[in-house]
């Protein structure tokens, strides 16, 4: 593992672990937390390893992303001394075995929570959001009723949960897990014993009730103890714990350095947040490094729904890569493109019809937040399993095809039905779906590919996914008021009949193989040069408003707080990805105004700014 010198933090950090006390470390971007994390984790294996090894105890260390799991993973060389999950991977596989715990926390506490929340939402009218509002409580209720006959639970990793077939999706599992740590002693008492190290990365995107059950799974003196390493201002989530804490009597430990961003950088990142400012503390002192925003004067959104019109959006991208030639970025390599502007990066790279689709008239905001995501369930199956498939096909990577379906196929689990055929026989039948698939990825449609799957008990056919497999395709005209509970069958038609595509080029852009990332892709990462693109009208949310965030007088007004949070935590996140060079281009309509309003909050300079 390449060593770093230790920071004051790090010293700190290993006097708490000397004296079994519980920590949490909030420092800002760039500042080494991750760092800090792995070395604390390396440093107990080395003081105690030995007897956590034989006493089959194991350190805990949860965060964020399947790539950070992956990343941590691998510089403390996969050792098993170690469980490096996401948060759901972990609570998960602690609950999992307690099933009439499960069902009791929904029962008692999950299911009736979400129909209060839904009763809430209806005030017994006919509007569209009662309506749906009831219907979904109904829903609950009856799930409610029969959840005593489920016989068991699984995870389904999915934003959705199917109580009556024993499913349960994201949020549920935290929920659950939850609740469970906080109501049971013994369960606490149970993982304290197994994990006396436990470790928090992102903190600030963890569920507060999550933090509270930890806290109180360390909240005595001695072993377990937990340690949280992250950042308020780099909370992108809503309803997490952005101002975390450790439970009482736990130390907080200042992180004041930056070693990462340029100095014009870090100029920009404490200008941008008061309550830590940063120093370069390592190579990056003697990097001047370089910050210009470019405002780009747009006219009002021509298109329904508050969007660009075709022709806007060509000259939006036209003045982009104006901009990008006059800085000599063109064609320039290692620059990271973060857009919150989707509808521009469908059209860049090449799925404006699927993007379309998933923001249109169909589209529930559930759908478009899948879609997003990359969670929804008719996309999912590509994403996976699908699209890696042709991929790895196409590039004649044998082994990894066989893993893919070993990992995702009914039909080839190592456990499964098939499990006793002759490896010759399975080998041939990869050799035929592969070439069935190629055959059919360039020539067929989206349906007759999922049908294919189903057929062949490729891809675990999801609930959802049978019912609009199985649907007859809709006839009469869509109407959004009328049809505003079902307009998923018609999503699911239109999808239908696409061909793969679009479907290629968003798994890739999903899978973060393309040069360009949603801002929330990057958290953690860092690259020499950023292009941050920020436009309120292509992000179609509501959750941000970036111009009147920044610019709320040339704006037309102040942002909601919770925009303001969302925002400015964004765009703090992107910036501070930027090792050296840092452009970020904002469309205002009111470009001018914007720049002398930028000016007098100190956050750019005149010669940072550009008017275009
Ligand atoms: N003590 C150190 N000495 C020198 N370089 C360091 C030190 N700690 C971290 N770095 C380097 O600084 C960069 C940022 O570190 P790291 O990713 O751990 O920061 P972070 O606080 O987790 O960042 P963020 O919150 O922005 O994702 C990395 O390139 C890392 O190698």
């Amino acid at each position: 593992m390449k060593t770093l010198k230790a920071t004051k933090a790090d010293h700190q950090i290993q006097a708490c672990i000397n004296e079994q006390q519980s920590f949490y470390v909030i420092a800002g971007a760039g500042s080494g937390k991750t760092t800090s994390l792995i070395s604390a984790l390396d440093n107990i294996r080395n003081q105690h390893g030995k007897h956590l090894r034989r006493e089959a105890q194991r350190i805990v260390c949860v965060t964020y992303t399947k790539r950070a799991v992956a990343v941590i993973s691998s510089r403390l060389g996969w050792d098993d001394l170690y469980i490096i999950s996401t948060l759901h991977g972990f609570l998960w596989s602690e609950i999992k075995r307690f099933t009439p715990s499960i069902r009791k926390a929904l029962q008692e506490k999950i299911i009736p929570g979400r129909i209060a929340k839904q009763r809430a939402d209806d005030d017994g009218g006919k509007s569209k959001k009662a309506l749906t509002a009831r219907t979904k409580a109904e829903q609950l209720a009856q799930d409610l009723l029969g959840l005593a006959s489920v016989p068991s639970f699984t995870y389904n990793d999915s934003n959705f949960s199917n109580y009556l077939q024993g499913e349960i999706g994201h949020e549920d599992v935290i929920d659950v897990a939850a609740y469970m740590i906080a109501a049971s002693p013994q369960l606490r008492k149970i993982m304290g014993q197994k994990y006396p190290y436990i470790f928090v990365d992102e903190a600030q995107d963890t569920q507060e009730n999550v933090v509270e059950a930890l806290n109180m799974l360390c909240q005595n003196p001695g072993l377990p103890i937990i340690g949280y390493f992250g950042d308020p201002m780099q909370q992108i989530y809503d309803k997490r714990a952005g101002d975390f804490k450790g439970p009482a009597d736990s130390m907080r430990i200042p992180k004041e350095e930056n070693f990462r961003c340029s100095v014009n950088v870090i100029n920009l990142l404490n200008a941008f947040r008061k309550d830590i400012q940063q120093f370069p503390a390592g190579k990056n002192a003697d990097i001047e490094g370089s910050v210009i925003l470019r405002l780009i004067q747009t006219d009002k959104p021509g298109a329904p729904r508050g969007r660009y019109t075709p022709e806007q959006i060509e000259s939006a991208s036209y003045k982009l890569d104006d901009a990008m030639a006059q800085w000599g970025w063109k064609g320039k390599e290692k620059i990271k493109h973060l857009y919150l502007v989707r509808q521009m990066i469908a059209r860049r790279l090449g799925f404006s019809d699927l993007h379309n689709l998933f923001t249109g008239d169909y589209a529930s905001t559930r759908a478009q937040d899948d879609y997003e995501n990359g969670e929804h369930y008719l996309l999912k199956p590509f994403i996976v399993c699908l699209y890696p498939l042709v991929k790895a096909s196409r590039a004649k990577d044998g082994r990894g095809m066989i893993d893919i379906l070993r990992q995702n196929s009914p039909a080839f689990d190592p456990k499964g039905k098939n499990a006793s055929r002759p490896l010759i026989e399975m080998r041939k039948r990869v050799d035929t779906i592969i070439s069935d698939l190629n055959e059919m990825w360039d020539a067929k449609t989206v349906e007759d590919i999922l049908r294919y799957f189903r057929k062949n008990d490729l891809y675990p056919a999801s609930k959802r996914l049978v019912e609009s497999l199985d649907r007859n395709r809709r006839e009469e005209p869509f109407d959004v008021e009328k049809h505003a509970l079902e307009k998923g069958d018609w999503l699911a038609d239109a999808l239908f009949d696409m061909g793969l595509e679009e479907i290629a080029t968003y798994c890739e852009f999903i899978d973060d193989n393309t040069e360009f990332s949603t801002q929330h892709g990057v958290k953690g990462e860092e690259y020499e040069s950023v292009l941050v693109v920020i436009d309120d009208v292509g992000s179609a949310w509501n959750n941000y408003s970036f111009a009147k965030t920044l610019t709320p007088k040339s704006a037309g007004g102040e942002p909601t707080d919770r925009q303001r949070r969302l925002s400015n935590n964004l765009a703090y996140v992107c910036f501070s990805r930027a090792e050296k060079d840092l452009r970020i281009v904002m469309y205002s309509q009111n470009a001018a105004a914007a720049k002398l309003e930028l000016l007098e909050k100190k956050l750019f300079t005149a010669a940072q700014i550009e008017v275009a």
